[in-house]
């Protein structure tokens, strides 16, 4: 059994108490046992869960591993706290704020010799796993992936090449390694609407674009409009529904690292994608001159 605490509980860190609470039965999860949960607000209980401190969390004999579910802008210092206390750690994408301090709690992870797994939920929906299906095999022309949503706070949620990682992510996954070759950002403080527009090539020098835009009142949405030498790509049918959420299929996945059931092949693909995606939002960042 490995002792589990969740750190932050917004969105994201009520769904991962949910999916604690009820493992799939025969499933990986199985070894998780949720101890307590870490908040700044004072909530006591939740779900009949206990609140501890974060002092007690980091020093628990029975805390194994963490969930780190804050704002992005405390990812980094949370898994430094953690990996030096011991413990193994899942934290939310995007890992941090900078490739250089990705880099650096990568190695600290492996100096302590523990699991560092960083959620990726966005590959792990029907939408997605319809989606790569359906690119497998083609030859890309062109491409452009646009993602609109409501306003972020930067201070708490980072750069959007950052904050958005998630479609990056898609483009690495389904199209491989990429190159930055310009990016721009619009940007209306007080309006709190932002509009980044990065170009990227693939290996084969084919055009790849991506734009994320938020403001109040938008959609959270992603379109996308792919030419391939057979014919463009740029709507889906409505996806099954899932049989397991992603949150889920991603605590299972967490589950079998710390059982040791992951291949170091599998995890060293995995770390190259995650450490590719980040240096990419990094050099998007560069291109926006921030
Ligand atoms: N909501 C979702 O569907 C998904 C969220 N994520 C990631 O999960 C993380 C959290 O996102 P949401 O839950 O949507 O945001 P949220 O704003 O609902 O939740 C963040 C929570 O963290 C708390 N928090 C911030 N700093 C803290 C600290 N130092 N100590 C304790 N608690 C702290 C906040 O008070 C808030 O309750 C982000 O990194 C996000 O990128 C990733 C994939 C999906
Ligand atoms: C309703 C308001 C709502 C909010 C505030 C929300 C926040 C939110 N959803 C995210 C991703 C994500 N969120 C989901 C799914 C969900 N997330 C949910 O909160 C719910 C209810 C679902 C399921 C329907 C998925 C699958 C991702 C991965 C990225 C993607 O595919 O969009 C992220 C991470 C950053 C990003 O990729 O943009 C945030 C902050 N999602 C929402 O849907």
């Amino acid at each position: 059994m490995f002792g589990v605490i969740v750190v932050g509980i917004g969105i994201a860190g009520s769904v991962r108490i949910r999916d604690l609470l009820n493992p799939l039965q025969s499933s990986p999860s199985e070894n998780l046992k949720l101890v307590g949960f870490v908040s700044r607000r004072d909530l006591g209980e939740f779900n009949k869960v206990k609140q501890i401190c974060l002092e007690e969390a980091l020093q628990h004999k029975d805390v194994d591993a963490v969930f780190i579910c804050t704002d992005n802008q405390n990812h980094e210092e949370s898994i430094r706290r953690f990996l030096e206390a011991g413990k193994h750690v899942l934290v939310e994408y995007p890992m941090a704020l900078s490739e250089d301090r990705v880099i650096e709690l990568w190695q600290l992870a492996e100096q302590k010799g523990k699991v560092l797994h960083v959620e990726h939920i966005e590959l792990l929906t029907e939408e997605y796993k319809q989606l790569k299906k359906e690119v497998e095999g083609k030859k890309l022309i062109e491409g452009v992936l646009q993602f609109t949503g409501g306003p972020l706070d930067e201070q708490r949620s980072g750069f959007p090449s950052f904050s958005g990682i998630a479609r990056l992510t898609w483009l690495v996954d389904l199209f491989g390694e990429l190159s930055v070759t310009s990016a721009d950002i619009e940007e209306k403080k007080e309006q709190s609407y932002s509009k980044l527009t990065a170009h990227l090539v693939t290996a084969e020098n084919r055009p790849l674009t991506w734009i994320e835009e938020r403001g109040p009142g938008m959609k959270r949405e992603k379109k996308f409009h792919f030419s391939f030498t057979s014919g463009v790509l740029d709507a889906l049918p409505p996806p099954p529904s899932a049989a397991v959420g992603p949150f889920m299929q991603d605590q299972n996945l967490f589950a079998q690292k710390l059982l040791g059931q992951v291949s170091r092949e599998d995890l060293a693909t995995e770390k190259k994608r995650i450490l590719h995606c980040i240096h990419l939002a990094e050099k998007i960042r560069q291109f926006c001159g921030h």
